[in-house]
């Protein structure tokens, strides 16, 4: 069975002559909202970075919807929003938003969509560098979101964000979800943890557990999803 949106097998990254990533192996379901959690430093960016094809591995395979991850094929097919946004401050949001659907080849009609997923509908005749740094951030995830990708890879997309545009976000992610979009969402905060329907807790380049939040309260005995995460780092010592 190889159905899955992403199957990683043995992945291991060197990075500045440590070992960053050592022996990780998970598959991600289509239509899934996965959660990749863990401390600051523990490899999560490195992790999607590897998922996008943009990082160079030091063993393992890396199979993205079917492809060997970066394969030129995957293009149009991945949004990827990084922690720093990639929109231009001289444009504004429609603008810019035009220019990466251009580039990606998505419809037109799509900008508009993204920019109101994004809960930016009122200002998307703003110039981006007059936006905030969370607004910033939204249009950049806005233009990962162009074209409907079959799989979106999101580094902290909530991160400084108010509850209820993270309560948006996460609603959009789940709409997006239902209807068959793969999802890859990194977080440090743990409050997260419960909206995703999987989780992949990290630390040290490794991964700690791979289930669903309910499952990790179950074996773990705690409800409290940053405790369970503490119980199965002190169950590791
Ligand atoms: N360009 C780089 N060169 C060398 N080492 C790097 C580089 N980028 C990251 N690292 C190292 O790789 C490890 C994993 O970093 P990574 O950015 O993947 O962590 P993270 O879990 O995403 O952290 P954060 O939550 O702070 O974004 C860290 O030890 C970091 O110092």
């Amino acid at each position: 069975m190889t159905n899955s949106a992403v199957v990683i097998d043995g992945l291991r990254v060197v990075r500045g002559g440590r070992e960053v990533l050592r022996d990780v192996s998970f598959r991600v379901e289509p239509g899934s909202v996965t959660g990749l959690l863990g401390p600051s430093g523990c490899g999560k960016t490195t992790l999607m970075r590897a998922v996008v094809g943009v990082q160079v591995t030091h063993g393992g395979t890396v199979t993205v919807l079917g492809e060997p991850a970066g394969s030129r094929r995957l293009r149009r097919r991945i949004g990827y929003a990084t922690q720093a946004p990639a929109v231009y401050a001289d444009l504004t949001v429609t603008e810019s938003l035009r220019y990466f659907a251009s580039v990606l080849g998505a419809p037109s009609r799509s900008i508009a969509e993204a920019i109101e997923q994004v809960g930016l509908g009122s200002h998307a005749d703003a110039l981006v560098g007059r936006l905030s740094g969370g607004q910033r951030s939204r249009a950049s995830l806005a233009v990962a979101l162009l074209g409907k990708p079959e799989l979106l890879v999101l580094d902290e997309p909530t991160v400084g964000l108010d509850p209820l545009l993270r309560e948006h976000l996460w609603n959009v992610f789940h709409r997006l979800a239902a209807d068959g979009t793969t999802l890859l969402v990194s977080s440090h905060v743990m409050d997260e943890a419960a909206r995703c329907t999987r989780l992949l807790l990290m630390r040290d380049g490794a991964l700690l557990a791979d289930d669903s939040p309910d499952a990790l309260r179950a074996a773990t005995g705690e409800q409290d999803l940053e405790r369970a995460f503490l119980h199965l780092v002190k169950a590791q010592r």
